[in-house]
C-alpha cells in the first residue's frame, strides 16, 4: 500500500493537503440531436437537416478544497445534465465537449471512482442487508488495495460513530414503501458513509435533501459543509433550499436554459442579480426568488418590464463581463500553476491511470459472493415460499396423474404429466428469475457506476450463489412428482430424467436473465417473455407434429429447449419399453415405447445430442446475459 493509500485508509476522515482537489470545467457543451447522435452523424453527412438542443451551453466553472458548491436553478436549467457531465456519467446519447479539469489537469473517466465519491438522488441499496453488512461489503471492494481488515473495520466504526448511524446500524436497511427498515434520513447518512469509505477528496450530491424534512435537510447540508471543511470539494444540485441552508453554500452556480447565470457566493449573488433589476425583496427566500426568476416560464408583471427571454439575454452578458466570471477564469488558472505543487495527488492520478478498480477481481468476486449469499440467507420467506411451493405444485400433478400403469391409457396421462412438468419448472424460473433480477437491477448499476465491481464479478458470484437453489428445487419437485406418477421405476432412469428437468429449469434462469436485462422493465419482460416461449413450446414437437411442417420452418425445432427436453424425458421413459397393454383392441393402440417415441418423431440415438443441446443452451444463454448487461451499463441510460 503506497503512502497515499494508507492516508486515505487513516481514521480521521480529514483529506491531507497533498490530496485536495479543486475541479474544473471550462466551456463544457452538451447536445441532444433528435435522431440520436449516430443517425445523426450519419445523415449529416448526407447534408440532411436536423434538429440539435444544447442542453448546457458553454459552461465554465470551479470548485476549491474546502468549498461546497451548490448547482440551482429551474427545472429543465441542465443541473441533473451538468452534474452527470462533471461526473463523466451522461448519457452516450448525448454529445459532450470542453475540459475537465483536476488541479488544472486533464483525467481520466475511471480516476473519478478514486478520487469522488457521487451521491445520487435515490438511495439504492440490497434492502436484506443491514447497514453494518452493507459497509463491511463496501469497504472490501472500495477500499485501497492491501488495507488491513482491522482498519477496514475501524473505518467502518468511525464513520458510522461520525455519520450518527450507530443506532441503526444493526438494523435491516430496507426499501422505500416496500420492505421497512431505516429512515430516510439514515439512508442519505447510509449513502455518504459508503461515499465516504475511502476518503475521497471530491464529492458530488444530486440533490440531497429532497424527500427530507426542512430539520432534516438543514441536517444534511452541514453535515455537508462539514465534510468541506475536512479538506473536501463538495459540488451538489439542490432544490429549494430554505435561506439558512443557502447561506451555508460557500458558492452557487445559476442556470438558465443550460448557460451561466452567475457563480459566487450567495451573498454576492443578490448583489449581482440586484444590479440587473432582480432585487430580491425583503422576508423573502433568496434562492426560491432566483430560482424562480430565472425560469424561462417567467412572468413579470410589473408595468414596461422586458420579457423573460430578453431578461435571460442580459443576465448571460452581464455575467460573461462581469468579475465573478473573471474570478473563476483566474482561479482555473491559478489551479493550474498550484499543480506543480500538488506532486502527491499527481501521482496518484498517474498510478490509477489504468486502474479501473480499487480490488482485484478475485476479491470483488468473493465480496460479491459472501454478499449475495447473505442476501439469500434473508429472503429465506422467500426461498421457503418457493420450496413449499415446488412440493404443493409437485403433489397437486402428482395427484391428478397418480400411479399410472402400463397400458395404452397411461401412455397419455404420463407424457402429459412429463410435458407439464417441464413447462412448469422452465416458466416457473423464467418469471421468479425476471422479477427478482429486475428488482436487483438498479442496485448493480448503481454500485458499478461508482467503480465498486465489474459486471462479469457481480454475473458470476450471483450465478454460483443461486445454482445451488435452482438445482435442489428441481430435484425435490421430481422426487415427489416421479414415483406419485409412477414413471419408469429404474433408479438410474429417475436419475436421467432428474437431471433434464434440473438442466430445463437452468435454461429457464438463464432466459429469465437474458429478457429481465434487455428489457429492464419487469411489465415489458414479463409481455416478452411469453410471445418468445410460444414458439419454442409448439416446436418442441410434443404439441405439433413438425415433420408435417413446412421445411423451411422444421429448423426452428433445433432452437427449442423443450424439443431437446421433451425428446430425452421420453426417451428415459419409453426406450426399452416393448410391451404396452393395449386394453381397448378397437382403438389405435401404442403397443410398445418405440412406438410411442414415434408418434413424435422422437428418436432414442439423439438422447446425448439432446443432453449436450440442453448444457449449451444453459451456458450460451447466460453469456448472452452477462453481454446484454455489458452492453447496458456501457449504454449508461
Ligand atoms: N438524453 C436527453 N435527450 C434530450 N434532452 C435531454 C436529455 N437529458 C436531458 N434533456 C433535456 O435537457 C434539459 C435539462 O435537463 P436536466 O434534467 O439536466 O434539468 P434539471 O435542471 O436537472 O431539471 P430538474 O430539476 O427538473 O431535474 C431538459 O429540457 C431535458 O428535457
Amino acid at each position: 500500500m503506497n503512502k497515499i493509500q494508507a492516508s486515505r485508509a487513516t481514521l480521521s476522515s480529514a483529506v491531507e493537503p497533498e490530496d485536495q482537489v479543486t475541479y474544473a470545467w471550462k466551456s463544457v457543451n452538451v447536445t441532444a440531436y433528435s435522431k440520436g447522435r449516430f443517425i445523426h452523424r450519419f445523415l449529416s453527412r448526407k447534408n440532411a437537416v436536423l434538429n440539435t438542443k444544447k442542453i448546457i451551453d458553454d459552461v465554465t466553472g470551479i470548485a476549491r478544497p474546502g468549498e461546497m458548491l451548490a448547482l440551482m436553478g429551474a427545472s429543465g436549467a441542465g443541473k441533473s445534465t451538468l452534474l452527470n457531465t462533471l461526473t463523466y456519467r451522461v448519457s452516450r446519447t448525448l454529445d459532450v465537449s470542453g475540459d475537465l479539469l483536476i488541479n488544472g489537469l486533464p483525467f481520466d473517466s475511471t480516476l473519478m471512482s478514486f478520487l469522488a465519491a457521487y451521491v445520487q438522488q435515490e438511495d439504492i441499496f440490497l434492502g436484506n442487508l443491514t447497514v453494518m453488512e452493507h459497509l463491511e461489503f463496501a469497504a472490501k471492494v472500495v477500499m485501497a488495495r492491501g488495507t488491513k481488515k482491522a482498519l477496514r473495520k475501524e473505518r467502518i466504526h468511525s464513520l458510522i460513530e461520525e455519520l450518527n448511524l450507530s443506532k441503526c446500524q444493526n438494523t435491516r436497511i430496507g426499501i422505500p414503501g416496500k420492505k421497512k427498515g431505516i429512515s430516510g434520513g439514515e439512508m442519505k447518512r447510509l449513502a455518504f458513509a459508503t461515499g465516504l469509505l475511502n476518503n475521497p477528496p471530491l464529492m458530488f450530491c444530486d440533490e440531497p435533501t429532497s424527500g427530507l424534512d426542512s430539520f432534516m435537510s438543514k441536517n444534511v447540508v452541514l453535515l455537508l459543509k462539514r465534510l468541506a471543511l475536512q479538506g473536501r470539494t463538495i459540488i451538489t444540485t439542490i432544490h429549494q433550499p430554505s435561506s439558512e441552508v443557502y447561506f451555508l453554500f460557500d458558492k452557487v452556480m445559476f442556470l438558465a436554459e443550460g448557460r451561466v447565470a452567475f457563480i459566487g457566493s450567495p451573498a454576492d449573488a443578490n448583489v449581482f442579480f440586484a444590479s440587473i433589476g432582480a432585487v430580491c425583496p425583503a422576508n423573502f427566500n433568496p434562492a426560491d426568488f432566483l430560482v424562480s426568476r430565472l425560469a424561462t416560464q417567467y412572468e413579470d408583471l410589473t408595468p414596461g418590464a422586458i420579457p423573460q427571454s430578453q431578461f435571460l439575454s442580459n443576465v448571460y452578458e452581464r455575467y460573461q463581463s462581469s468579475r465573478y466570471a473573471k474570478n473563476v477564469l483566474d482561479d482555473i488558472h491559478e489551479s493550474r500553476e498550484a499543480m506543480v505543487k500538488k506532486l502527491r495527488l499527481s501521482m496518484t492520478m498517474n498510478k490509477f491511470k489504468n486502474l479501473h478498480y480499487a480490488q482485484p477481481w478475485r476479491v470483488q468476486f468473493s465480496a460479491l459472493l459472501v454478499r449475495s449469499f447473505w442476501d439469500i440467507i434473508k429472503s429465506r420467506e422467500l426461498v421457503t415460499w418457493k420450496f413449499l411451493q415446488t412440493i404443493l405444485v409437485a403433489l397437486v400433478f402428482g395427484a391428478l396423474y397418480w400411479n399410472q400403469g402400463n397400458d395404452q391409457d397411461s401412455v397419455l396421462n404420463i407424457n402429459g404429466a412429463i410435458f407439464i412438468s417441464v413447462m412448469n419448472l422452465c416458466l416457473n424460473n423464467v418469471f421468479s428469475v425476471i422479477h427478482v433480477f429486475i428488482e436487483e437491477l438498479p442496485v448493480f448499476l448503481r454500485e458499478h457506476y461508482n467503480g465498486m465491481y465489474r459486471v462479469d464479478a457481480y454475473f458470476l458470484s450471483k450465478t454460483l450463489v443461486e445454482l445451488p437453489v435452482h438445482i435442489i428445487l428441481p430435484i425435490v419437485y421430481v422426487s415427489v412428482m416421479y414415483y406419485m406418477v409412477n414413471l419408469n421405476p429404474s433408479y438410474e432412469r429417475f436419475l436421467w430424467h432428474a437431471l433434464v428437468q434440473v438442466t430445463v429449469a437452468n435454461i429457464g434462469t438463464s432466459f429469465g436473465y437474458f429478457i429481465g436485462i434487455i428489457t429492464n422493465d419487469l411489465s415489458l419482460a414479463l409481455n416478452c417473455a411469453t410471445p418468445m416461449i410460444i414458439p419454442l413450446i409448439l416446436f418442441s414437437g410434443f404439441l405439433l407434429n413438425i415433420d408435417t411442417l413446412w421445411k423451411y420452418l422444421s429448423w426452428v425445432r433445433y432452437m427449442s429447449w423443450f424439443y431437446y427436453a421433451m425428446e430425452a424425458l421420453l426417451v428415459v421413459q419409453w426406450d426399452g419399453n416393448e410391451y404396452i397393454n393395449c386394453t381397448r383392441p378397437q382403438t389405435t393402440c401404442p403397443s410398445n415405447g418405440t412406438v410411442v417415441l414415434g408418434m413424435f418423431s422422437y428418436k432414442t440415438e439423439n438422447f446425448q445430442f439432446d443432453l449436450y443441446m440442453m448444457g449449451l443452451m444453459v451456458i450460451l444463454l447466460r453469456l448472452f446475459a452477462l453481454s446484454a448487461l455489458q452492453l447496458r451499463v456501457m449504454k449508461k441510460n
